[in-house]
């Protein structure tokens, strides 16, 4: 450890910080670095961020293995545990530095913050490092998990999404607070191992962002499964004994597991990352940014970007990844290096939740779409009525969202076997504004899943 002062540490002069390399971050560094700019990359925990760690991959991996486990008398969690930990090179991003620190970038392990328009101060286990930006900071710290305040939660040995990817063996029961996305798929692949899960969730509906009728098939699916979900229910009270939970529900009943997964939504730490530094007000609940995702604070823009989680503008790595070209070139052009790029453009937002079946879903639901005063009509078909769900069985169905005075669809949701595959169509739909009438003068090929789509176009003159 360094024994220096803090007020001892020279300021080093560098073309780009980068705070944060997750998977936003890690991407910009990355091409800036190649572009031959002088960039400093600042990073607390692992490089690559939360997908490839304790996010999108091993959650992933869960989940296949999970479709398996599902068929099978004794599933057995070692083999997944070891894949897991294979995937991850156990929790070892030197791989990922090296290939950073090959395109020329300067690595930099430690928490950093930002201390003025163009100043970050870094403090990582080498003691306190100080850089100035000659044309910019770009922002990628992404999101940590919430732990609501409840009362006696804090100090348990509860699992937030880490603990779970990284557990060696399937606890016998499982008490899962939040029915967002990492509820429900963590509670599926547990419980198609063979432990008892219990689903606690605030709302009224599981997957509450979504369209109800996604929410009624994931509750249908988990509860085939045999997960319990309680909704409409706060965890008012939590105690362990050393061995199990009790958790005490609003409705009076409660809940005893041997495990407790917190998955009660995420949250960025502006105070944390010195966000008051360029005039954002640190209770916001992401960088406010724009078009070019450039911080916005409201009086004078510094020459600081946002990319990934931060930005408020979606929690997935695609927007991380698709944000992170933006910066990229933004960035070069406030270097002098080419021309400014297109705006991002959110509006066609895909998401997939990974539970069996999947839920993809695209751009507004109805209720956004009403709530924006468009003028709405809706398709709906069920994927069973479907010839390929007809032999299989499969249950899921496709919802359209048309803007009737575009005569294109704003939103879709694909829900069902490979329901995040189908998606693919319907976002490009939204994304290039494919006119309805284009949409239902083609053919979807027989006998496939995604021919529901035309079905549920048809269905929008039922409307
Ligand atoms: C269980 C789970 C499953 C998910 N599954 C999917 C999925 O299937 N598909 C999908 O698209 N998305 C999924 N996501 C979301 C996805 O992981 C995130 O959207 C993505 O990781 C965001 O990338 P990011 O670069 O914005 O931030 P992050 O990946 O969070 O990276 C931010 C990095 O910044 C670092 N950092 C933070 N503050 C500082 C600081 N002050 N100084 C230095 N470093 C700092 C952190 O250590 C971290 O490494 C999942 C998330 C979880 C938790
Ligand atoms: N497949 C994917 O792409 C994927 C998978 C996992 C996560 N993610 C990303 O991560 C984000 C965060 O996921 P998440 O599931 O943690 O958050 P979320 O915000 O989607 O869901 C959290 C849920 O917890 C409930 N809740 C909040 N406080 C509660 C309490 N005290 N008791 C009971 N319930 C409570 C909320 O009502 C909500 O339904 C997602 O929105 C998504 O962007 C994506």
């Amino acid at each position: 450890m360094s024994t220096q002062h803090p007020q001892d540490v020279a300021t080093v002069d560098v073309d780009v910080i980068v705070l944060g390399l997750g998977v936003g971050g890690e991407a910009v560094a990355g091409n800036l670095a190649s572009a031959g700019l002088d960039v400093v990359g600042v990073e607390d925990g692992l490089v690559g961020g939360e997908c490839p760690y304790w996010g999108c991959i091993p959650s992933k991996a869960m989940v296949y293995a999970a479709a398996r486990a599902r068929t099978e008398e004794h599933p057995d969690w070692a083999p997944l545990a070891a894949r897991i930990r294979e995937l991850t090179a156990d929790w070892d991003d030197t791989a990922a530095v090296d290939r950073l620190v090959d395109k020329g970038m300067t690595f930099v392990r430690g928490a950093g913050r930002i201390t003025g328009v163009d100043t970050v101060e870094a403090t990582g286990p080498d003691g306190v490092r100080r850089f100035r930006a000659r044309h910019a900071i770009v922002v990628g710290t992404g999101t940590r998990a919430f732990v609501p305040p409840i009362e006696g939660l804090a100090g348990t040995p509860l699992w937030t999404n880490r603990e779970a990817i990284e557990a060696d063996e399937a606890p016998s029961s499982l008490a899962v607070l939040g029915g967002g996305a990492i509820g429900l798929e963590l509670a599926q692949v547990f419980t198609r191992f063979g432990t008892r899960v219990t689903i606690v969730e605030n709302g009224e509906r599981v997957l509450a962002v979504e369209e109800p009728e996604s929410s009624d098939l994931a509750a249908w699916a988990l509860g085939e499964d045999g997960v319990e979900i309680h909704l409409g229910a706060r965890a008012e009270r939590v105690a362990h004994d050393g061995k199990a939970f009790t958790v005490e529900l609003s409705d009076g009943r409660s809940i005893e597991a041997e495990k407790l997964l917190v998955a009660t939504g995420r949250r960025v730490d502006l105070p944390g990352l010195g966000a008051e530094a360029l005039g954002v007000d640190p209770h916001a609940h992401a960088l406010p940014v724009d078009g070019q995702l450039r911080v916005q604070p409201g009086g004078a823009a510094p020459a600081v970007w946002a990319v990934g989680d931060v930005t408020g503008q979606g929690a997935f790595t695609h927007v991380a990844m698709y944000q992170s070209a933006i910066v990229t070139k933004a960035v070069l052009h406030a270097a002098g290096r080419g021309t400014a790029g297109p705006d991002a453009d959110h509006s066609a937002l895909p998401r997939v939740t990974f539970v069996d079946p999947e839920i993809g879903a695209v751009g507004l639901t109805e209720h956004q779409a009403r709530t924006a005063g468009l003028s709405v009509r809706i398709g709906h078909a069920d994927l069973a009525a479907s010839s390929r769900g007809h032999i299989t069985g499969a249950r899921g169905f496709v919802k359209v969202i048309e803007d009737v005075d575009r005569g294109v669809l704003v939103g879709a949701t694909t829900a069902g076997p490979a329901g995040g595959e189908i998606l693919g169509a319907l976002v490009v739909a939204v994304r290039a504004a494919v006119p309805v009438a284009t949409l239902r003068n083609m053919m979807y090929a027989y006998p496939t899943y995604h021919r529901t789509i035309e079905s549920a176009l048809a269905d929008l003159d039922t409307d």
